[in-house]
């Protein structure tokens, strides 16, 4: 569908969501895009996606902050990213052991220096496994720019020092002058596809963004099976899209006329 602009559009994890508190996982999810929302008012598309992300993180309900997985010896391993693609430039950090890493990823972009950089790992966190999955958004501003973030603890008991797709851009993330995409799943399956830049590039050569995301879940699906990734994402007109091969990804988009959520099977109207 095509929303007005501005819009942000977020999502709480391509995964398998049966038994788990979806009203609390829904409410949350709705919070952190009224709250992203709001940034439009004094902010660009970058303080939307931040303070949106940051409220995920602080829920608790998420693979990401305050609710992110342990990894085999009972540490927290946080990775995020985001990118600005008014100006391309992208910022991450990895292995990130307390606070919110995307506010971190933001000063790596901010700075400029560098895309990447690993936070390092220590030994204690007070933070509990929420049981819930990576979180991401992307939002479109009045100027046009597009900005897009994803933010994860990882893969429950993955070995320490492994990193994801999530802090990593055209994987986890990207976003360019045409389009923006956070994706979701599993890192190792996503890393070898990069299916975020796939749809910048199948957007340029003229597919719809809808189309461009469709066929980016698709390829995955055609050569690693279902269940392994979700994606969400927006164009320079507007298009909301998100499609996923696992058998849901809480999602909600906001733009000034309303917001919609949807968990399961479903196109946003
Ligand atoms: N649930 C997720 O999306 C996990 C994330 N993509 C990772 O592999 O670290």
């Amino acid at each position: 569908m095509i929303s007005s602009i501005p819009v942000i559009i977020l999502h709480g994890g391509a995964g398998y969501w049966e038994g788990k508190d979806l009203h609390e996982v829904e409410k949350a999810i709705r919070e952190a895009t009224e709250r992203g929302f709001e940034e439009f008012s004094s902010g660009s598309s970058i303080e939307a996606v931040v303070e949106a992300i940051s409220f995920m993180e602080d829920s608790g309900l998420f693979d990401a902050g305050k609710g992110s997985v342990k990894n085999s010896e009972g540490n927290v391993e946080m990775d995020a990213g985001l990118m600005d693609g008014k100006t391309m430039s992208a910022g991450s950090v990895v292995l990130v052991n307390s606070g919110n890493p995307i506010r971190e990823a933001l000063k790596v972009m901010r700075k400029g220096k560098h895309v990447i950089i690993a936070k390092g790992i220590q030994t204690t966190s007070s933070f509990h496994d929420s049981g819930g999955d990576t979180v991401g958004a992307v939002a479109l501003d009045k100027e046009g720019r597009i900005v897009a973030g994803t933010s994860t603890g990882g893969i429950s008991g993955k070995d320490p020092g492994r990193i994801g797709d999530s802090p990593i851009p055209g994987a986890g993330f990207y976003a360019t002058e045409r389009i923006g995409v956070s994706s979701t799943g599993i890192g190792e399956i996503i890393l070898k596809t990069l299916p975020a830049k796939e749809v910048d590039i199948l957007f340029s050569m003229g597919l719809t963004l809808d189309n461009a995301i469709r066929s980016s879940v698709d390829k995955v699906t055609s050569i690693f099976g279902k269940g392994n990734i979700g994606m969400i994402g927006l164009s320079k007109y507007g298009e909301v899209s998100a499609h996923f091969n696992t058998n849901g990804m809480p999602r909600c988009f906001k733009n000034s006329e309303k917001t919609q959520c949807l968990i399961y099977k479903g196109d946003f109207q």
